[in-house]
């Protein structure tokens, strides 16, 4: 593979001794990893019922490693939500962060949507998970993976890191930087990142990673963590930008990341801070399955006066007329507000939101559907955050059958069944909606879902 000669004579230098076994990594295949979404289901569950050969990431419990012939972004059960495919060492930054339920967590760099997932498996369904993306078209894939791993406490904006601290200054417990950077770890998974690379290279993001990290520090509330992370592996990216920060920072430290240590190796042999050599984490793709990783774990101190953004105590509207009669007709559960409604479209907002007022909001919590005309609408995203047991009326159908398949493909089915709205699942998953009539099943899977081939 070629990599770029700057960049050779840069790692060279950095690693000295083990440069070549460092080398020798990328002749090896890149490993594939997919995380369990817990949202869904638990690991063991899960391991019960997969049909591909796993092996444990060894830092993270709902993550394993597969193999590439068992495609598993091409089963059914990818549909449904059950797993996320992410590259291993992509896992860390959030194990790192520890994120705990009920807490307000912001992820500033979020698209498209592979740490965010994570962390709301961590908070379990409670507290407000907020998910920004700056460029609009990663954030449409992240507000697909909301959707499909059933996520409903989550608002995502679209928008710069700057714009956000008005809104929500010394707000969250905890906030994942997952910068932008010269992606120097994802050359084996993506060779187009070596070009990419050569026209924009580490000196270009450091500017942007010191400007989010100086915005994050704003919005962290007193006594919070952030973790800072990047997939690349030049100096001036991770460590370098880390000392940068704690001088120009002073309520902030380094917090040690303990649990990592010993079984991991953390290597770092050349920063010029020793504090920053042994407290921040890298993983090394000579070292490790996984193609490179670096972390860092940031906290503030507390601070004795601090202004803290309050939570808006939000009564939304009450539930439309519309909305009550398909609740009635078609679910065994009901969703509780605060709503909101944007448009035509009706949202089951989060707790404890402050004002957004002129802030770019592209999802304001869990889409329940749209108001039309006299009726209500579900949508994908409540389909998925359903479970089996919550609609009146469902069709089930095996993982191996040709009827998911057709499903997924967006064709109507010759299935006989009690009129009205169906919630089509795969082995007790939900998948998304059809209409049922006398003998058809109407599809209702959205064209931007379906499957292809
Ligand atoms: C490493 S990727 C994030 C990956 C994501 N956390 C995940 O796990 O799927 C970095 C993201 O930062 C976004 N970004 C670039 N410049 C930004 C800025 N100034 N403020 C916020 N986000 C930015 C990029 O568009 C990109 O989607």
């Amino acid at each position: 593979m070629r990599l770029p000669e700057q960049f050779l004579n840069k790692m060279k230098e950095f690693l000295q001794d083990e440069y070549e076994a460092f080398l020798a990594s990328y002749e090896q295949p890149r490993v594939q990893g997919l995380r369990i979404n817990t949202l869904k289901i638990s690991v063991e569950d899960f391991l019960k019922i997969s049909p591909f050969t796993l092996e444990p990431v060894p830092w993270c419990k709902e993550g394993f490693y597969y193999r590439e012939e068992d495609r598993p972004g091409k089963h059914p059960y990818y549909h449904a939500g059950l797993y996320y495919i992410q590259e291993p060492s992509a896992m860390i930054p959030v194990e790192i962060l520890g994120a705990q339920s009920g807490e307000r967590i912001l992820d500033v760099c979020a698209a498209p949507g592979g740490k965010t997932v994570q962390l709301a498996n961590e908070m379990k369904g409670t507290g407000l998970l907020v998910s920004n993306e700056i460029n609009l078209n990663r954030v449409k894939a992240l507000i697909r993976n909301i959707e499909l791993f059933g996520i409903h406490n989550a608002i995502v904006t679209n928008v710069s890191a700057e714009k956000l601290v008005n809104y929500f200054e010394g707000f969250f417990d905890r906030i994942l930087v997952d910068a932008p950077c010269s992606g120097e770890g994802m050359f084996r998974k993506d060779e187009a990142m070596v070009k990419s690379w050569e026209k924009q290279g580490p000196d270009y993001y450091i500017s942007i990673q010191a400007e989010i990290l100086s915005y994050m520090s704003r919005m962290l509330k007193s006594g919070g963590q952030a973790v800072y992370s990047t997939c690349t592996f030049s100096r001036e990216e991770n460590e370098a930008v880390i000392e940068d920060f704690l001088e120009r920072h002073k309520a902030f430290q380094l917090k040690p990341i303990e649990h990592f240590k010993n079984a991991f190796g953390i290597t770092a042999p050349v920063a010029n801070h020793s504090d920053i050599q042994i407290n921040t984490m890298r993983l090394w793709p000579h070292k490790i399955s996984g193609e490179g990783h670096f972390a860092a774990c940031l906290e503030k101190n507390r601070l004795e006066k601090e202004f803290i953004a309050r939570a808006e105590n939000n009564q939304g509207i009450s539930a439309p007329r519309e909305f009550i009669e398909f609740m009635e007709k078609n679910l065994v559960i009901s969703f509780e507000g605060p709503y909101e409604i944007h448009g035509d479209q009706l949202y089951q907002v989060p707790k404890g939101v402050p004002s957004l007022r002129g802030l770019k909001v592209l999802r304001s919590g869990l889409l329940l559907g749209t108001l039309k005309k006299n009726r209500f609408e579900p949508s994908q995203a409540m389909a998925m955050a359903l479970k089996k047991q919550d609609a009146q009326r469902t069709v089930d159908f095996s993982s191996r059958s040709q009827e998911v398949i057709k499903y997924l493909k967006g064709e109507t089915l010759h299935i006989d069944g009690e009129k009205g709205w169906t919630l089509v699942c795969v082995d007790g998953f939900p998948l998304g909606w059809a209409k049922q009539t006398e003998n058809l099943l109407k599809n209702e899977y959205p064209a931007a879902w379906r499957r292809l081939d």
